[in-house]
């Protein structure tokens, strides 16, 4: 199993440049289902989820095509309506195929995902959905198994807010019969790069980016080109990771509007910021201030960006509080973090963090994608050598990771 060795103690210095989103790439994907025509997507990033999904729609009769830096799918002989147990159980947004494939070919068989490592994640508001949209469920031998001659739009409330069920019924919705208004959905910006794509390719939809999504179904969908919007968890790791060891980087090609919260914190512990145009440059002079976070759907402070503030609190001066109210079980990075000499108290969902001067390195093992990024970053600070196991989490949704650290003078290293 391949680990990442890192010396640390380095300040990052220097530029990168920030990939495409893999949470806005693997919807997107899934709505090449909805038509028949070609859907070109550029800026799709090099990652293992993104390759799964390829192999999973591939699978289904999608063709998949590669030129440089782009992929083009057309979706004119799907033969198979079937997402098999091996395939979800490595990436749970195999899930996104379930709406696309019961609205435009009427019958779909998707594996349950099951719980994961952060949580249980039920998929029961997806399921909720499609039968509001005149569905027949059924959950047979670990599989959803669903049939419609053609979905109806309905009227769907969400109890909890979710970003996949949001998006998974938007594409349902989009070749349904009538109008479908989705409350409480999710204002993710993710959801909002999909119905760009759907609009794009000929869908009726309006609302996105509010808790108030209305698709007016069309009989069929076309081709288009998107251009996947850039990762906001990537940048934001980025940032984190150069306030963490004290450096200036510039990023490219991302966005600040989509980093609102994670930028106010970065300020709130010491980091100076400038944007420009698509370019984030953030400089940390001595050692940053504690900040308390809670995490909330968006556009409040992203989960997916707080274990690695985790890893930034471990070393700054001052107690902070992380609150985690999105997943009920995102705290495995605490116990390997203590490993390197962190001071973290966690009762319920809260961890209380007490800054220590220095972390030291010590051989620690990743749970979860976040969770190896918050190693990786406590890694670049602690003193001496820390080593990573169990890294296959982090190519799930970090392109070239060790490369891009690599180039802003990190002493990083893949071994085996
Ligand atoms: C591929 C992708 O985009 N993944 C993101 C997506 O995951 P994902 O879409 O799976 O997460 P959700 O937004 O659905 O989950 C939010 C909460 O709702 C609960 N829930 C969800 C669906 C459901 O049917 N029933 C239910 O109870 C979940 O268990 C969780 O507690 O949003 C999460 C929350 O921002 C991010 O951490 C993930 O990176
Ligand atoms: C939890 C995440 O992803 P997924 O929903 O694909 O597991 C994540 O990107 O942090």
């Amino acid at each position: 199993m391949q680990k990442l060795a890192i010396q640390g103690g380095i300040p990052l210095r220097g530029e990168v440049r920030i990939s495409g989103a893999k949470n806005a790439a693997l919807p997107i994907m899934c709505a090449s289902l909805l038509t028949a025509e070609t859907l070109r997507l550029t800026n799709l990033p090099d990652l293992h989820d993104v390759g799964t999904m390829r192999k999973l729609l591939q699978q289904m009769g999608v063709a998949a095509d590669t030129a440089t830096g782009e992929i083009t799918f057309r979706g004119d002989k799907v033969d198979s309506w079937e997402a098999p147990y091996d395939m979800v159980k490595t990436m749970r947004a195999a899930i996104l195929v379930l709406g696309p494939l019961v609205a435009r070919f009427g019958d779909a068989k998707v594996s349950l995902p099951g719980g994961c490592a952060i949580g249980s994640r039920p998929v029961d508001l997806h399921i909720k959905g499609l039968q509001a949209m005149g569905a027949e469920i059924a959950i047979e031998h670990g599989y959803i198994h669903a049939k419609a001659k053609r979905l109806k739009g309905a009227r769907i409330f969400f109890d909890i807010v979710s970003v996949t069920g949001t998006e998974n019924l938007m594409m349902a919705a989009a070749l349904a019969d009538g109008v479908t208004v989705l409350e409480n959905a999710a204002r993710e910006p993710e959801v909002v790069d999909l119905a760009n794509c759907l609009r794009a390719m000929g869908a009726q939809v309006s609302g996105d980016g509010t808790d108030t999504i209305t698709i007016t179904g069309v009989e069929k969908l076309h081709g288009a080109t998107h251009r996947i919007m850039p990762d906001r968890i990537e940048s934001g790791t980025f940032l984190v990771a150069a306030a963490a060891t004290g450096g200036s980087v510039t990023l490219h090609e991302t966005c600040a509007d989509i980093l609102e919260t994670v930028l106010e914190k970065l300020t709130e512990a010491g980091a100076r910021i400038k944007v420009a145009g698509d370019t984030i440059h953030l400089e940390m002079s001595g050692r940053p201030k504690a900040v308390n976070v809670r995490t909330a759907p968006h556009p409040a402070f992203p989960t997916d960006m707080q274990a690695q503030f985790m890893a930034l609190n471990c070393i700054a001066a001052g107690s902070a509080m992380v609150v985690e109210t999105i997943f009920e079980n995102r705290f495995m990075h605490v116990q390997e973090l203590r490993r390197l000499g962190a001071q973290i108290d966690v009762e319920g969902n809260t961890a209380v963090v007490r800054g220590v001067e220095r972390l030291e390195g010590a051989t620690v093992m990743a749970t979860d994608l976040r969770a190896s990024a918050c190693l990786v970053i406590a890694g670049l600070v602690a003193q001496g050598e820390t080593v990573i196991d169990r890294i296959y989490h982090l190519d799930r949704g970090y392109e070239h990771i060790e490369s891009k650290l690599s180039q802003l003078g990190a002493n990083i290293r893949r071994i085996k």
